[in-house]
């Protein structure tokens, strides 16, 4: 069997990431994995061995331990029929990628990384906005947002820049409408069923 396609998205906190992976779930058949969610659910399983450790982390801002979020993921991508995933919000430092690099990399066709180009302003408005719509995240407020930017700008960046060096990072204009910016999405994706060169 094929190996299955993936596709890494990323950006900042409330970039929009999971808005517009919803879209091309809807409009392309992707399989959406984000693995906050992924870490989200684990932390409420009232048996996880994890739970503290994991809303310890998201709390701070700072980025989980590889082998759990890895071992998320690929169980998730295991359970699933599908052979096509976006990845949302990994890798987002040096750790995730070598903990990915050694463990599933060769196993996946790794197709390019998406990415969303926001200003903090914009990113934290929407987060505290998704926070006061009832999120119920412990992290969509104004001291965990510092935190998070903190740790997206001296950890996850440098990794986009790795992508970045062999060609595979896609960016994206975030801040118009979700619809205007997934105009720009689909096109992306129609160029991969033309047969792009990704
Ligand atoms: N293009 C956009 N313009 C304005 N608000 C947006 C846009 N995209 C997403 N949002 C809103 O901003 C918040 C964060 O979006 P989300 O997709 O959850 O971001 P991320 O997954 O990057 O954290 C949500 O409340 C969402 O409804
Ligand atoms: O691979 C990941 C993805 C997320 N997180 C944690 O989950 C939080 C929320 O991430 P998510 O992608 O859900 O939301 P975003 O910060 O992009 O809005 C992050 O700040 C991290 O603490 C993590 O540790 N590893």
């Amino acid at each position: 069997m094929a190996k299955p396609k993936v596709i890494f998205v990323l950006g900042a906190p409330g970039a929009g990431k999971g808005t517009q992976c919803q879209k091309i779930v809807d409009t392309f058949g992707y399989v959406h994995l984000s693995a906050g969610d992924l870490l989200r659910e684990e932390r409420a399983k009232p048996d996880s061995k994890y739970g503290e450790l994991i809303e310890n982390y998201i709390r701070e801002g700072k980025i989980v331990p590889v082998e759990i979020t890895c071992s998320l993921l690929e169980n998730a991508m295991q359970r699933s029929e599908k052979n096509k995933f976006l990845i949302d919000g990994f890798p987002r430092n040096q750790n995730n990628l070598d903990g990915w690099n050694s463990t599933v990399a060769n196993n996946v066709h790794q197709l390019f990384v998406l990415f969303f180009e926001c200003p903090k302003e914009a990113c934290v408005e929407r987060c505290l906005g998704r926070g006061a719509a009832g999120s119920g995240r412990s992290d969509d407020n104004m001291q965990s947002l510092e935190k998070r930017f903190n740790t997206f700008i001296t950890e996850t960046q440098p990794i986009v820049k790795y992508y970045d060096q062999k060609g595979l990072v896609r960016r994206v204009d975030a801040t118009k409408s979700p619809d205007e910016v997934f105009a720009e999405v689909k096109i992306l994706f129609e160029n991969i069923g033309a047969g792009g060169d990704f």
